[in-house]
């Protein structure tokens, strides 16, 4: 994959390219027998995945480079600037309030309803809510099929559908938005800090001295509320299957089946989403998911009843030695990207040496997390995902993702034992799977 030089890049041969990929799109869709992508509310949710469907994801994310890059020479480079600087925060910040409000739910998902009929169900009044609509409409989030009233379309009907993204918005548009927009005053304050604790996130929400993310997750609220955070951000990880995250990944990405009867701790596995997908794919394994103690509620109400014997919930702090001692496999995915080196050390060898001494000879690690790609090594959209996530990492806990060699420079630091042995990253999936083994 190459990167085109900007003076390659004109409005004509984009609107061919568009042309093309938009065809092969549309022609694989009608071969498979499955539905176009559509506004309509009632269209499908995402695009097939698999690598049956590696040409059809291929064309799709040329489309949509292609599409960013018409969007940008349509606007012009004085506009393009000046509307990402004044409209985008905007955009997101009428998702949020619908999401906190829960307006995606209020509106029927079919036909429409009056703004006046709407504001009698909802905490915001009718003015409200139009300005709001207003917004969101000029980029297809609902729709007016009659003046007046409102209806929804694909794009709201998401966090209908998938419930899981209505704390994805909260918590990334509530929590890290407002230190996103500090991330320039962090630099301004702590330089090029690595300490957890220095970082755009305590300055928006002005959290006590040596607090992190993590700290406030757990201890915010009072009562029963305490710890809402925490629980809001295990069901906001739980929508984390999709857009190059999908759970399947992690199957793909490691030979499971290989090793038969098992124990598996997904360390920092949040509500279980992953073990779940592991243990209804591979029946001999038996996984236990080690979080805080404040995500076990979110963790007990998504575990199927038919799998509550073979994955099962162990609070543990990873900052301490490892309780288990028979697991064949130790999986983190997003964990370690949510540490600096010295912090990521400390977790890694942890696991090492755990309560009941070292780990035994060919225990494997297994991280899911982004391995930077070298720049025009994937397609546009899937590096995005691991810039933006390298950027949220920066500005909640100054950690970073890593590029392959700062991760075997990591294993290395952490125990000359360790050796990573595989680095695998499924096609579409913006992680990449590591085998890590221990050799005594
Ligand atoms: C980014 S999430 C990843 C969750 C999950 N592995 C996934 O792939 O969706 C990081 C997880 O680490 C957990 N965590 C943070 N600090 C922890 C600690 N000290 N001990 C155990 N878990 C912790 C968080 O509660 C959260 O569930």
């Amino acid at each position: 994959m190459t990167t085109r030089a900007p003076k390659d890049i004109d409005l004509a041969s984009l609107a061919d390219s568009i042309s093309a990929d938009a065809k092969t799109i549309t022609d694989i869709l009608n071969q498979e027998k499955l539905p176009q992508p559509t506004l309509s509310a009632c269209g499908p949710m995402k695009y097939p995945g698999g690598p049956e469907m590696a040409r059809l994801q291929e064309a799709r994310m040329n489309l949509l480079t292609s599409a960013w890059a018409l969007e940008q020479l349509a606007a012009g480079p004085q506009d393009y600037i000046y509307w990402q600087a004044y409209s985008a925060k905007h955009d997101l910040t009428v998702l949020n309030a619908f999401a906190r409000f829960g307006v995606f739910e209020a509106v029927p998902t079919s036909g429409d309803i009056s703004y006046v009929d709407l504001a009698a169900k909802l905490p915001l009044t009718e003015r409200q809510l139009r300005r709001l609509f207003r917004h969101a409409m000029t980029k297809n989030v609902f729709y007016e099929p009659r003046p007046d009233h409102v209806a929804h379309t694909s794009l709201s009907m998401a966090p209908v559908k998938k419930r899981s993204l209505g704390p994805w918005i909260n918590h990334n548009l509530g929590e890290i938005l407002p230190a996103s927009s500090r991330l320039a005053d962090a630099i301004e304050k702590y330089g090029d800090s690595q300490e957890p604790n220095e970082v755009a996130l305590g300055i928006a929400w002005n959290l006590e001295k040596g607090k992190g993310l993590f700290d406030w997750f757990k201890n915010d609220g009072e009562g029963s509320r305490k710890g809402w955070r925490a629980r809001q951000f295990a069901e906001a990880m739980e929508s984390m299957d999709g857009g190059g995250h999908d759970v399947q990944f992690v199957a793909e990405g490691f030979d499971w089946g290989s090793l038969g009867e098992a124990i598996v701790i997904d360390v920092g596995g949040s509500s279980g989403h992953i073990s779940i997908s592991l243990a209804e794919k591979f029946p001999a394994l038996r996984l236990v998911v080690q979080d805080l103690p404040e995500v076990e509620t979110a963790f007990d109400a998504l575990v199927p009843d038919d799998l509550k014997s073979r994955v099962s919930f162990q609070a543990h702090n990873f900052m301490e030695p490892q309780p288990q001692e028979d697991a064949k496999v130790f999986l983190l995915r997003h964990v370690l990207h949510d540490w600096p080196d010295g912090i990521a050390v400390q977790i890694l060898r942890n696991l090492i040496t755990g309560e009941h001494g070292v780990m035994k000879d060919g225990t494997r690690i297994v991280v899911a997390d982004n391995v930077m790609p070298l720049k025009g090594t994937v397609p546009t959209p899937i590096e995005r995902l691991t810039t933006t996530a390298d950027l949220q990492m920066w500005t909640v806990l100054n950690a970073l993702e890593r590029r392959k060699e700062d991760w075997i420079e990591l294993f290395k630091q952490v125990d000359e034992r360790l050796d990573p042995v595989a680095f695998f990253q499924p096609e579409g999936s913006s992680d990449t799977v590591i085998e890590v083994v221990f050799c005594k």
